[in-house]
């Protein structure tokens, strides 16, 4: 875990297209994130926050247009994208027979090929779970497990963060903790990129409109050729 600065570039989404099954979920999607941004997704139910944010992730291919990093795209050095990233989606990633300190651990040595115990204790500490080392990940309520997954950011770290709804099952008292590290996070350059569904305290972050991208299936004309395999993965690695 280390409190240094981060060495950020321009995070950027041009004219981004998803289509998943048969439907155009979003089009014409743009954004930019500079060192210290935050951006806040938001929409109803199925409107393309996960998707996007699993698009930013690397875990599912845009149908047309590109994300690009410091100017670079993104596409040509998967591998690199996949180290500056961090993504925590709905699913909590803990194995149910490994300790908390052996799942956060297992985490931090393939992110970030640290593992110590220093850095996965302080990784826990910062949400209120030390005294939950030893326990098996199977016995955890759920915004236990929610905090587990979230230590995993400071575990292994990595200047863009992007979490699907992540204060899911979290109690105010640690709503408030993501919100204090949300920021420590961005005041080192960090990036943040959020969905959400209830209030989460991002101070200045910009903010993606879902439906405002949406596209009316009479007028979408889908191009089958445009459609690519589900959950196509086009990074290297292992996201969950
Ligand atoms: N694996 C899949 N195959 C086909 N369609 C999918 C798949 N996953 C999601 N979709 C569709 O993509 C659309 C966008 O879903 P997505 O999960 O990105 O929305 P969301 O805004 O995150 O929704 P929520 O607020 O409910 O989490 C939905 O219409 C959904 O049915």
């Amino acid at each position: 875990m280390t409190d240094q600065a981060f060495d950020a570039a321009e995070f950027a989404g041009e004219n981004l297209v998803c289509i998943r099954g048969e439907r155009i979920v979003f089009a014409d999607l743009s954004f930019s994130l500079g060192p210290g941004e935050a951006l806040l997704l938001l929409g109803p139910n199925g409107s393309g926050k996960s998707s996007l944010l699993r698009m930013m992730a690397g875990l599912l291919r845009p149908s047309a247009g590109q994300l690009t990093w410091g100017g670079e795209p993104v596409a040509d050095d998967p591998e690199a994208h996949g180290g500056r990233s961090r993504y925590i989606g709905h699913h909590d990633a803990i194995k149910p027979v490994l300790t908390v300190h052996e799942n956060v651990a297992f985490w931090s040595r393939l992110w970030a090929g640290d593992g110590s115990r220093e850095t996965v204790e302080k990784a826990l500490d910062a949400f209120s779970i030390g005294h939950l080392l030893e326990v098996p990940g199977r016995w955890l309520s759920a915004g236990q497990k929610r905090r587990v997954n979230l230590s995993r950011l400071l575990a292994a770290p990595a200047p863009l963060w992007l979490l699907d709804e992540p204060t899911t099952a979290l109690d105010r008292a640690t709503v408030a903790t993501v919100e204090h590290l949300l920021a420590e996070h961005r005041a080192r350059g960090g990036m943040v990129v959020l969905s959400t569904h209830t209030d989460v305290s991002l101070p200045g972050a910009k903010v993606l409109q879902m439906d405002d991208f949406a596209v009316d299936p009479a007028l979408s004309g889908l191009d089958a050729e445009m459609a690519v395999a589900e959950d196509e993965p086009w990074t290297e690695g292992v996201r969950p």
